[in-house]
This record gives C-alpha cells, structure tokens and sequence, in this order.
C-alpha cells in the first residue's frame, strides 16, 4: 500500500505472462492435457466432493473442470503475485481503480447495510445510497398502491423503462426473472434500440392514462434514450391535449446529471440520481433498479440488495481457494490464457432467466474486452472470452452439438435450481422440473466423460457410424445450483459474476470499469445523419465502401414503393 495516497501500489510495468507463476501454469496446462476427466475422477474419486463451494445460498461444483489442486494452487499463487487480494480490498475501500477516469469502482457500496460506515472522497456514501433507496421506496409504494395516478387519476398499470445498455439489461433481466415476485397490476416493458419498432410495438398496446415513463440514463446523453424518451412524451402530449402538467406525472428520471435531466424538462423533483462511481453496467441496484423495485416492492428489493452483499462478504473475507468468484475467475482465465478457449456459454436451466446470458455479455465483454493494460500498454496474451448462451434445454436442440462435437473448447456454466417456482405434471405423473434438471445434470456428464469408441461399438453399432458417434468429453463445465430463483439468488448470481469479472481484470492488469470502445462508434454514428439525411446529393465518404452503401441506402428510401 502506498502509505500517502492510500492507494494500491500498481506496477504498471508489471506483465503477469512474465512471471513465474504463468510459466509454471504453462508446464502444468502441458501435463494435464494429456489426461482426460475420467482418470481425473478415477485417480480421485472424491474430487465431486471436495471441488465444491457454497457461497450464501449458491452451490457450485468446479470439478467438471480441467482442473485438479496443482492447478487450483497455481492459480492462486498467479492471483496472489497480481496483487488480487490488495486490489479487491482496494475496490471495496473506494479507491480509484478506474484509473481512466479517475474513478472508484463502489457498485458494491450500493447493497451496504444501512448504518455501514464507508465515506470516500468525503462523502457518506452509505448515507446517500439509502436516502436515495428510501426515495425510491416511497415513490414505489406510491405506484404500486395506486396513490401515484395520471394525468385522469387512474392508477398506473404499465412502467416503460426507456434506457439502454447498463441502463436496460439489468431491469430488463431481473424483471423478467422475478415473474413470481411481481405485483399483480403493474407490467414493466422495456425500451431500448433506436429502431422505432421497439417504442411502436411497445406503446401500441398501452393506455396513456396508465403508463409512467422511466427515462434511465447515467449520463442523460445517450441518444438512444433521448431520442426515445422524445417520442414517448410526443406520444403522451397529443393524448392528454398537450397537457404539460402530464408530463410531471407520466416521466421520471434515473441519471447522474441533474442538468441534462433538467434540460430534458424532467422535474428533478421526480428525479433519482446515482453516482459516477457506478458503472452502467454495475447499476442495477442503483436507481436505475427503479421499475423492478416497482414490480418486485421494497421487500423484495431489500432481499435482492442483500444477496449482491452475502456475495460480497464472501468475497471479502474467503481465502482465494474457498472464495467462488476467485475460483471461477481464475478458471475461467486458466481456459482463455492457457487452452486457447476464445468463448464461454452461459446455460440456465430456467425459462425465466433467458436474458441472464444477455446481461452478461455486457457485464463481462465490455468490461474485459480491452487490449491494453491499465498503463496504455498492449497485453501480451488474450483477455475477455465471448460470452453466450441460451437457456436449457432449447440450447440443447440447438448448438449443443458443437459444445459435444465440436472442434472448440467452449467451457460452460449450467446454472439451476432445485424447487420450482412453477411446475406441471408429466405424462408419467413426474415432474417437469425435474425433468428440465435431469437434462442439466446429463449434460454435465455427457460433457464431460463423453462416450468412447469401444463403448459405442460394445452397443453393436455398425462401424462406418462409430466415429461419427464417439463423445470426445473433456468438455469442462462448472454447475451452479441454488434453492430457488429468488431475489436474493438473483443478487447473489449477479455479484458472483460481477467479482470474477473483475478477479480476471486485476491479473490481466486491465480497467474493467471504463467503456472507450464504445464512444467512436457513437460519434461517427451522429456524425453520419447528416449524410443521409441531408436534401443536397450525398457527398463523397472517405471509403468506398461506406459511401456505396449510404448511396444505395438513400436511393431504395426515396424510390416509391
Ligand atoms: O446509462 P447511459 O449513460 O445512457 O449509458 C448507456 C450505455 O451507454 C454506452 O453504451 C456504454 O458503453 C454503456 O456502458 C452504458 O450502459
């Protein structure tokens, strides 16, 4: 620690694929690729046992894995030699590990229990998260009781959360996973993309009497958002008469910044704020959780923040060996650094969670899909994996042939739970979730013992048709398993991933919590609406490719049909 600063002492000179901890993983990656699960599981027969750790209610077997203690120990002696266990008390302390833009990275300071003392920067910040949870508690009871009405009195039915990307994923994820939390008047629907197909189709089937409009934005200049945001009060307007006291009533605001909520002709009365030191990606239990406490009430947002925090502590205070997301973290680098895995899947064996992967393909690649370290310079080995998935078992009558077959090792998370929140009979009088879960657990197993040549051809299948049957296995996956899906699980899952993401970042020397990939893209977008919608003829762009494509675009618009 650096005893002026109270910073963490970061070499930025430091290169984690130059120690010796890496070269040892690299022999080791070497030994253990010629062995297989099987002997792994013969030669120790326990290892289902023993490669396991609970973390608050999560249940997660590791031993699916091509793993064994020697790698466990390594892996943690590579965590230990970055520095893991500074950096995290680092984060949780508020330092500024967002180097970029000299930020702290606090989303785990949004789930302290009230009275927790942390102030950084001067500020109370504990203090400020639960005056605005309190904030955001009584206008959430105020919705869903009916007190809060419309512009005619009525009480609101439908929430619109316009936002996108961090400002989206996550209420949109948890809302949908929450189904059996809701209350029972209130829809949420969520509004992100440009397109106008997606405000369309979601206004069609709303009444303007009952809808309230929250617009979500950290920065309150996406133009996404804004633009959205735009047309649902020009909706509003012309069926309240152009009434602007609706306004008041019908939009609320999430965001940091006060004056483009202001500037937008948002009250900032009606306005709940966060805090620059949330990532938007980090932010679903910021305000920009407004329309799932809605749905899912102050209680059953309380339990969610609390199951982020159960992951929290044992994030805090497990050593690197018991502690889930170090563990999980660092398999899933010892895959991208030492086995060439360039994708991981993310399976839940649950309909409700069908937008987890989605989330998390923010949560994971736009914080790890960096290439140069922390200091500016390039990374001397691969960083974030691709993130993907669907949920079981319609992944299953889909790409799972390639996980079994396939020429790529694609490690898998299969997340599940053991009571159902619904469940149907099947024809034999057993259970359909029990069915869903014997799927997840054959899986596992089929992926990761496979099936042999000899024990295809000891079935008598005919020998042309063998090779195109044998399962290779080997196929490495890690099961989550929790009781139910609850608003604590759903915490609990979010910070598990939140935390491994961030373990992989520490050891790779990279800023997960800045996002400057995505800002060019976004700039040359507004700078291009000129191109095609000025009157003039378009004039040249600098490639040939795009300038053909916008002319093509231009004259198919303004051909008549
Ligand atoms: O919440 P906003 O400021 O509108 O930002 C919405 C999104 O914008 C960009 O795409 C960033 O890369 C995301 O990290 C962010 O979540």
């Amino acid at each position: 620690m650096d005893g002026d600063t109270g910073q963490p002492e970061i070499d930025d000179d430091f290169d984690i694929t130059a120690t010796v901890s890496w070269q040892e993983l690299a022999a080791h990656q070497q030994h253990l690729y010629a062995r297989r699960l099987r002997e792994l599981f013969a030669m120790d027969p326990d290892r289902g046992r023993r490669m396991v750790v609970d973390a608050g209610d999560l249940h997660i077997d590791y031993s699916k894995n091509l793993a064994t203690a020697e790698t466990i120990e390594l892996l943690t002696a590579l965590a230990r030699e970055a520095g893991l266990e500074d950096l995290r008390d680092a984060m949780l302390r508020g330092d500024h590990l967002n180097t970029s833009e000299d930020r702290a990275a606090l989303h785990t300071a949004l789930r302290l229990p009230v009275g927790t003392e942390l102030v950084v920067d001067g500020q109370d910040v504990t203090g400020d998260v639960h005056r605005v949870l309190d904030a955001m508690g009584a206008f959430a009871e105020s919705v869903r009781d009916g007190s809060h009405t419309g512009f005619t009195g009525k009480a609101i039915t439908d929430v619109v959360n316009i936002g996108i990307g961090g400002s989206d994923l996550g209420p949109a994820m948890a809302y949908r996973a929450l189904r059996h939390y809701r209350h029972p008047r209130i829809r949420c629907h969520y509004v992100s993309n440009v397109d106008p197909a997606d405000l369309v189709a979601t206004l069609a089937d709303l009444d303007p009497e009952t809808t309230l409009f929250i617009v979500a934005s950290k920065t309150f200049t996406t133009l996404e958002t804004l633009t959205n945001a735009r047309a649902a009060r020009d909706w509003l307007l012309e069926r309240c008469d152009g009434d602007e006291a609706a306004v008041a009533k019908h939009f609320v605001a999430v965001s940091t910044n006060t004056a483009e909520v202001e500037a937008f002709g948002i009250d900032t009365a009606n306005m709940f704020g966060f805090w620059n030191w949330v990532g938007g990606r980090y932010s679903i239990d910021s305000s920009i959780g407004l329309s799932l406490l809605i749905a899912i009430g102050r209680e059953g947002f309380a339990e969610f923040l609390d199951g982020f925090h159960r992951v929290d502590e044992h994030f805090a205070t497990q050593p690197l060996e018991t502690n889930a997301p170090v563990l999980l973290g660092l398999l899933d680098l010892w895959y991208s650094n030492f086995w060439d895995a360039q994708s991981h899947a993310v399976l839940p064996y649950s309909n409700d969670l069908a937008r987890f992967p989605a989330y998390l393909q923010q949560l994971v690649m736009e914080s790890n899909g960096k290439s140069v370290t922390r200091s500016g310079r390039l990374v001397t080995g691969p960083t974030s994996t691709v993130v993907w998935g669907e949920p079981g078992t319609n992944g299953q009558h889909a790409f799972y042939q390639l996980l079994h077959q396939g020429t790529w090792l694609i490690p898998a998370d299969f997340i599940g739970f053991a009571r159902p929140l619904d469940d149907l009979p099947t024809a034999d009088g057993g259970s359909m979730h029990d069915l869903l879960m014997s799927n997840f657990f054959a899986q596992t197993e089929v992926l990761a013992f496979g099936k042999t040549a000899e024990e295809i051809a000891a079935e008598g299948v005919a020998p042309e048709l063998v090779p195109h049957k044998v399962m290779p296995g080997d196929r490495p996956s890690t099961s989550i398993l929790a009781p139910a899906l609850t608003p604590s699980v759903l915490g609990q899952l979010i910070a598990l991933y939140e935390h491994q993401v961030f373990v992989k970042a520490m050891i790779w020397g990279i800023n997960p919590f800045d996002q400057w990939g995505v800002e060019l893209g976004k700039t040359a977008a507004t700078a291009m609406v000129d191109d095609i919608t000025s009157p003039a003829p378009p004039a040249p762009l600098a490639d040939s490719s795009t300038d053909e494509l916008v002319r093509w675009y231009r004259a198919a618009r303004d051909r008549t049909p």
